[in-house]
């Protein structure tokens, strides 16, 4: 089977509102990288001509744009953060720049989020190929790796989003805010 892995670096700043004690409850903010790892699971033959399971370009175009556009430079906040209502109160312009997570904005999180994001820029594509391994180096020394079913990773029990959330939709979107 073939693999194919872009990755891409990105700036994002967040915080653990959950660990009160802890200075993750302190904004902070990381340089990560993101890895996705693309295959076609049911026909993985080439086909002598020319021998591509897609372009890479027809592959990461809508990705990377959404990486470098969205992603980057984004305040990552826990749905039950109050830093959201002090945005929609005080600087209502830079809503676009929160991206907002079921419960807070882990490194665990934010991969699941990201795993559903890809799969639904790949399904639009309709080429069959799909994201089957994902991996955020959010430091150095800590890198998460999600593999799986987002829906089953994420507690989206009191997400105050709609029922396909921004993570689900092949759009722009990294909140549900509007
Ligand atoms: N399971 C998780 N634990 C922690 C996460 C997370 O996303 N998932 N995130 C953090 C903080 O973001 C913290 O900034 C990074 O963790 P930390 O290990 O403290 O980072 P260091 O660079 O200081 O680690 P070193 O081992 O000293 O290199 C905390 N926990």
């Amino acid at each position: 089977m073939f693999e194919i892995c872009f990755t891409r670096r990105y700036s994002m700043s967040h915080r653990l509102y959950s660990l009160k004690d802890s200075r993750c409850f302190v904004p902070h903010g990381h340089n990560e990288f993101v890895k996705v790892y693309l295959s076609r699971p049911e026909n993985d033959a080439l086909d002598g001509d020319t021998n591509m399971m897609a372009p890479f370009d027809t592959l990461k175009k809508t990705w990377h744009q959404w990486v470098d556009n969205h992603l980057d430079h984004s305040l990552h906040l826990s749905d039950k953060d109050p830093l959201i209502g002090f945005f929609r109160d005080n600087e209502p312009e830079n809503l676009a720049h929160l991206l907002v997570t079921p419960g807070d904005p882990t490194t665990e999180a934010l991969a699941a989020c990201l795993f559903a994001k890809i799969n639904a820029f790949l399904n639009d594509l309709g080429l069959g190929i799909v994201c089957r391994r994902l991996e955020i180096e959010e430091t150095p020394t800590n890198t998460v790796i999600f593999h799986g079913d987002p829906d089953k990773a994420l507690c989206t029990d009191s997400y105050p989003g709609p029922a396909r959330p921004w993570w689900k939709r092949a759009d722009m979107s990294i909140n549900d805010l509007a």
